[in-house]
C-alpha cells in the first residue's frame, strides 16, 4: 500500500470554487450562451483565410459520457449541419496526479474508448484521441480544422466548469466557434428542482419534488446512434495504448455494463447484505457515462422504488456540488467548523490497511484495497468509524476513497462522507453513531462477507481493536457538543 504517512499531516485544502453563469436553453437547442466577443488578439482576416483551407466541422468532446447511444450533446451535434469529429483527451493535468500507474480507472476509460473507436470504424469514421493538456489539444484542433462548434455534456465539478469556460473562450477567440453544453449526466439540474428559486438542502423534500415533476420526456432516449452517418469520414487514427500514456492494466475485473433487472426487482430486500450480489454495480458505468442515467431510470422505474430512490440520491449530490461548491473542501454546515479532529496518523494508517480490529470495518477496507469497490452499507460503517470513533477529518477518508474507488465520483463521495461525519446536507445526526459490531450482527451475521476479505481472522496477526467502542462513542459526543457550543 503506497500511502505516505506524512501526506496527511498538515493538510491544507485549497479553495477551488468558481462561479459560472449559465443560461438555460430549450432541449434540442444550444444550451449555453455565446461568450464575449473576440478580444481582437486574433485577426479576423487571418482566421477567414486559414479556415478556407480547412475542413468545416463540429467537435463532439467525450468526457464523462463514454457512449455513442442516448447521449444528449452527441445527438445534438449529429443533428447539426456540420460533420462531427469525435474527440477524447487523456488530460495530463488529471493523469499526472495519479500516483498508481496501475490505476484501474484509466484502464476502464481506455477500454471504453477502444470500444467507441471500433463502433466508429464501422461507419468509416474515427476518434481523435489526444494525450496532453486540454488547452494544447484544442490548439492543435483549431489549427487542423475549421471548427464551427464544440458540443459537450455538462460537468458539475468546479474544476471542470473552469476548464469548460476557458475552452469556450478559446474556441470563440481563435475560431469564432460556438460552445454548446447540455444536461446529460442527471435527470434534473437545480433549475428544475429548485424550491422558491433556491436549491433544496434536504433529500426527502427534494426527492418528492423530483418524483412529482418526472415525465417520460425526462428519461426518453436521445437517439444519437441513429445518426452515426453524420460523423466525419476519415481513415482510422490510431488510439495510443495504455502503456503509451504511462499506465498499465490493474488486473481488476470490471462490473458488467448490463443492468441486471432481477437485482433491481429485489433491490429493497438485498441491497444491505454485503456478502451477496444484491446491488447493481452500475456506479462505475454511471461515473464514466458508459450507461445513460435516462436508460437506468427508464428501465428501473416501476420495478423498484427503492432503487429509483438511489438514482435520485445521485442527482441530489450532483445538484449539491453544483450549487454549493464550497462542500468540496469544507463542511456543508459551517456550524461544524469548530470541531477539533484528533487526526492521529497511526490510527488513520490502521484504518486504511484494514487493521482496526473491528471486523466489518477491516473487511470493507480490505475489499476496497483489493478490488476498488466497497459495498454501500460497509462504506457507511467505515466512514462513520473513521470520523466518529477515531475523530479523523472526513476529508482524509474522502481522499483515500478518491484514490482507491473505481466508481469514485466527487459528488457522491463528498456527499457520503459528509453524511457519515454529520457535517453534510441531510446528515445523520452526530449523536447517532454506528456500532460496528451491531452492524456486523445485523448485516453479516454469519461472517460470510468478513471471512471473504479477512483471511487472517482468528489468527495472531489479526489486530486487537485499536479503540474501545464505548469510550470512543463518549469522546465523539463530547467533541461534537463542544464544537456546537452545547
Ligand atoms: C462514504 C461513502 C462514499 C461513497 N462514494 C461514492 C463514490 O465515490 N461514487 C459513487 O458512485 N457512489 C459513492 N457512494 C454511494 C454508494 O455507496 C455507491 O454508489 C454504491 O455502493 C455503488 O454500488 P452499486 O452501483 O452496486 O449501487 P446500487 O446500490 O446498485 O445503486 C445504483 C446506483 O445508484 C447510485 N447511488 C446509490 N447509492 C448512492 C448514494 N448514497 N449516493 C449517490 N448515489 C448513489 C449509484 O450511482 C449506484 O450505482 C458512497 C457512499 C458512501 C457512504
Amino acid at each position: 500500500m503506497s500511502q505516505n504517512k506524512n501526506q496527511y499531516k498538515k493538510e491544507e485544502y485549497p479553495l477551488k470554487t468558481s462561479k459560472r453563469k449559465r443560461e438555460a436553453f430549450e432541449e434540442g437547442q444550444a444550451e449555453s450562451k455565446m461568450i464575449e466577443e473576440d478580444d481582437g488578439k486574433s485577426s479576423k482576416k487571418q482566421q477567414d483565410k486559414n479556415a478556407k483551407q480547412k475542413r468545416k466541422v463540429s467537435i463532439f468532446w467525450f468526457r464523462r459520457d463514454l457512449r455513442l447511444n442516448d447521449n444528449t450533446a452527441l445527438y445534438n451535434a449529429l443533428k447539426s449541419q456540420n460533420e462531427v469529429v469525435p474527440l477524447f483527451i487523456f488530460d495530463t493535468e488529471i493523469l499526472d496526479k495519479l500516483e498508481d500507474k496501475k490505476d484501474a480507472r484509466v484502464e476502464f476509460i481506455h477500454l471504453y474508448i477502444m470500444k467507441i473507436q471500433e463502433q466508429l470504424k464501422q461507419v468509416g469514421s474515427t476518434l481523435i484521441v489526444k494525450h496532453g493538456t486540454v488547452d494544447n489539444a484544442f490548439k492543435e484542433l483549431v489549427s487542423e480544422f475549421d471548427i464551427q462548434s464544440v458540443y459537450v455534456n455538462r460537468d458539475y465539478e468546479s474544476s471542470a466548469k473552469q476548464r469548460d469556460e476557458r475552452i469556450k473562450k478559446y474556441v470563440k477567440q481563435s475560431a469564432n466557434a460556438e460552445f454548446y453544453d447540455f444536461k446529460d449526466q442527471v435527470i434534473f439540474e437545480a433549475s428544475s428542482t429548485n424550491k422558491d428559486g433556491s436549491p433544496y438542502k434536504v433529500f426527502t423534500p427534494y426527492s418528492k419534488k423530483w418524483l412529482s415533476i418526472l415525465t417520460s420526456e425526462d428519461y426518453s432516449c436521445r437517439p444519437s446512434e441513429s445518426l452515426m452517418e453524420k460523423f466525419w469520414k476519415s481513415p482510422e487514427r490510431k488510439v495510443m495504448s495504455l502503456e503509451e500514456i504511462g499506465f498499465e492494466k490493474a488486473g481488476i475485473p470490471f462490473p458488467s455494463v448490463e443492468l441486471n433487472e432481477k437485482i433491481v426487482k429485489n433491490y429493497d430486500k438485498t441491497r444491505d447484505t454485503p456478502s451477496i450480489e444484491g446491488t447493481t454495480r452500475m456506479s462505475v458505468h454511471l461515473r464514466f457515462g458508459t450507461v445513460s442515467i435516462r436508460d437506468l431510470v427508464r428501465r428501473s422505474k416501476g420495478l423498484n422504488a427503492t432503487y429509483l430512490n438511489e438514482l435520485i440520491w445521485r442527482d441530489f449530490y450532483m445538484m449539491i456540488l453544483d450549487q454549493f461548491p464550497h462542500v468540496e473542501n469544507n463542511n456543508f454546515k459551517p456550524a461544524y467548523d469548530k470541531l477539533v479532529w484528533r487526526n492521529n496518523v497511526d490510527e488513520f494508517m490502521a484504518w486504511c490497511e484494514g487493521k482496526t480490529g473491528y471486523h466489518l470495518v477491516d473487511a470493507g477496507m480490505r475489499q476496497l484495497n483489493q478490488t476498488g469497490y466497497m459495498h454501500n452499507r460497509v462504506r457507511m460503517v467505515v466512514a462513520s468509524f473513521l470520523t466518529k470513533h477515531l475523530l479523523i477529518d472526513w476529508k482524509w477518508g474522502e481522499r483515500y476513497f478518491a484514490s482507491k474507488l473505481l466508481d469514485y465520483d466527487l459528488s457522491a463521495n463528498n456527499g457520503g462522507w459528509q453524511w457519515a461525519a454529520g457535517t453534510g446536507t441531510d446528515a445523520q445526526p452526530y449523536f447517532r453513531i454506528f456500532n460496528p459490531d451491531s452492524q456486523q450482527k445485523k448485516f453479516d451475521p454469519n461472517y460470510t462477507y468478513i471471512k471473504t476479505w479477512i483471511k487472517d481472522l482468528n489468527t495472531k496477526t489479526y489486530p486487537k481493536p485499536i479503540v474501545d467502542h464505548k469510550l470512543a462513542r463518549e469522546r465523539c459526543l463530547q467533541a461534537f457538543k463542544k464544537a456546537l457550543g452545547q
